[in-house]
């Protein structure tokens, strides 16, 4: 007997399966002064994609893939000093996200917070970057990963 013809599922097949990329990115943190108010706001460095990459134009922490051979934390040191010029002291690892973008790709992402780096800034591959008060956040459009912790940060439950 003929085997009936199966009809292919979408949603699992999409071609060849894309394997999941390990990221690493950094919250480099700086403490500014307020005059008025006596108190200091938190800020991060935060990195506009460019008009050319995917997710063109999209908001991100500096960052990338680990390589095979490196830990998380060399991954982010070795990132950072390509993306913008520093030597990065690694600090502790505040959050992790596992995201699926719609065009297949895993990503598992591992967000370390930076408050010590030596060497001066400098914007080597993105198309801006600016210190942003972690409460104005949510203003800036996120890569859809990170917008569970944007929301996180802006509200003071990570920092
Ligand atoms: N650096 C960074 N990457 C992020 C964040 N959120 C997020 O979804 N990603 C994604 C975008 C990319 O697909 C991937 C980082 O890869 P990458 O920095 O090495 O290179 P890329 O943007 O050229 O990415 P790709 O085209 O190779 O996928 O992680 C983030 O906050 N920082």
């Amino acid at each position: 007997m003929k085997e009936p013809i199966r009809k292919l599922d979408r949603s699992t097949d999409s071609g060849t399966p894309k394997p999941m990329r390990l990221v690493v990115a950094g919250l480099i943190l700086r403490h500014a002064d307020s005059a008025e108010s006596g108190t200091g706001t938190t800020e991060v460095l935060i990195c506009q994609r460019k008009p050319d990459q995917p997710m063109s134009l999209k908001w991100e922490f500096p960052g990338g893939k680990i390589e095979p051979g490196e830990t998380a934390e060399e991954a982010l040191a070795r990132e950072l000093d390509e993306e913008l010029g520093i030597s990065a002291t690694i600090g502790r690892r505040i959050a992790q996200i596992r995201h699926k973008y719609r065009n297949g790709g895993a990503i598992d992402l591992q967000f370390f917070v930076v408050d010590q780096f030596g060497g001066a800034l400098e914007n080597r591959i993105f198309n801006d970057m600016r210190w942003s008060p972690l409460t104005a956040l949510p203003e800036y459009d996120f890569l859809a990963a990170d917008l569970g912790l944007i929301r996180d940060l802006s509200e003071g439950r990570l920092l």
